[in-house]
């Protein structure tokens, strides 16, 4: 009864994503037409203006709240030793980011964007004003033991990644990115990755916060064990999500599904988020066309990964951190994009000839 309640709140949400809209768009590529430069001569900033267009709607939104969803969880099948780094790490950056001393709140401030930090299952008991409490689990189950959450828990932290964007809407933000922290994120991200595109577990692991060789034939193993103990099935991205999946995963699918709904741009970080966004992507299709891919993360498969969500990054860095540091310099050139539509002159106005 109370699953069939969360999935029908879930299916309601779904049901409002709508493709983008062509009026705007065609607008769009008017104005683009009109300036001062050779047609097309601004590439992607060009894209990201008529996307912008399509997906809120006005050729000119104002975007200037916004937001990046840090989603904190643990993962159980940190027992299995997958990661470089302990998992005790996952609660204390939550309080660095809280106390402002992270990448994403040096990257959030330069962009004039806003962190919103989430614990949705860390393993600590974490307390702090600014922290957006909604723990679900104190970390995962071990999923190379078995299943990672039950599939209610599952459904419960993706409507908690809409009710955020709600809360987070109703606050006036209208530009939203995903970010992320947990320590073994990137064997759950690797195993949803596997899974959903049907690589295997070599082509989707990499090396996370850094581990060798030897950790990596072991994480390797992690998640062939993990997909064959809990045998996923591949048709159904809730299954897939409470099987192998991992809280903040959910999380940010949630995140990016109710951006979608309310018809604002979400951009998406690296490995982690992607994986988020191919199950957002799997439950409703529509959703992929109000993303916009950040940058290319130096986790190997996160470059197959985007392929098969159909997102190409706009920056190459060499990052991979996570937290929502790619997505917070993305919102510069979303900026941009924006400015160069608004502020540039047209051939008309400045007395330059067109071609
Ligand atoms: O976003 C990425 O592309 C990315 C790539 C590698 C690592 N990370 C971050 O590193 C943590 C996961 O790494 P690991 O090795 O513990 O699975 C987690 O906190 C992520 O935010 C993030
Ligand atoms: C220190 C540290 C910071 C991070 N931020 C995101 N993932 C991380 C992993 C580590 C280990």
């Amino acid at each position: 009864m109370v699953q069939s309640n969360l999935c029908t709140q879930f299916a309601h949400e779904i049901g409002r994503i709508r493709p983008l809209d062509d009026e705007a768009m065609r607008m769009t590529d008017v104005r683009l037409g009109n300036l001062t430069k050779p047609p097309g001569s601004l590439g992607k900033l060009e894209d990201i203006a008529r996307q912008l267009a399509g997906i809120t709607g006005e050729v000119d939104p104002d975007l200037s709240r916004k937001a990046i969803i840090v989603m904190a969880a643990d993962h159980g099948v940190c027992a299995e030793g997958i990661s470089a780094f302990p998992a005790d790490v996952t609660p204390q950056m939550v309080m660095n980011f809280l106390s402002g001393g992270a990448a994403v709140n040096v990257l959030a401030k330069q962009a004039g964007a806003d962190v919103v930090c989430v614990d949705i299952g860390v393993n600590a008991e974490l307390e702090h004003p600014d922290l957006y409490a909604r723990k679900l689990m104190h970390g995962t189950n071990n999923m190379a033991q078995g299943r990672a959450m039950e599939h209610d828990t599952a459904v419960q932290a993706l409507l908690t990644g809409i009710e955020l964007v709600e809360t987070l809407w109703n606050k006036g933000y209208r530009l939203f990115a995903t970010g992320e922290m947990g320590i073994g994120n990137t064997t759950a991200s690797a195993a949803v990755m596997s899974v959903l595109t049907g690589c295997s577990p070599e082509e989707a692991a990499g090396r996370g916060t850094g581990i060798d060789d030897a950790r990596l034939a072991h994480k390797i193993e992690v998640i062939r064990r993990s997909i064959a103990i809990n045998e996923p099935n591949v048709e159904d991205p809730f299954d897939v999500l409470g099987k192998i999946g991992g809280l903040e995963i959910a999380g940010l699918a949630g995140v990016i599904l109710g951006a979608a709904a309310r018809r604002c741009p979400v951009v998406i970080d690296g490995f982690i988020s992607s994986a988020a966004a191919l199950i957002a992507a799997r439950m409703a299709p529509d959703a992929v066309q109000y993303m916009i891919g950040s940058h290319l993360s130096n986790e190997q498969a996160h470059k197959k990964l985007l392929d098969a969500i159909g997102l190409a990054p706009v920056i190459h860095l060499d990052m991979r951190l996570g937290e929502g540091t790619g997505a917070a310099l993305c919102f510069h050139l979303i900026e941009a994009a924006q400015r160069l539509l608004r502020e540039m002159a047209t051939f008309d106005s400045a007395g330059v000839s067109r071609g």
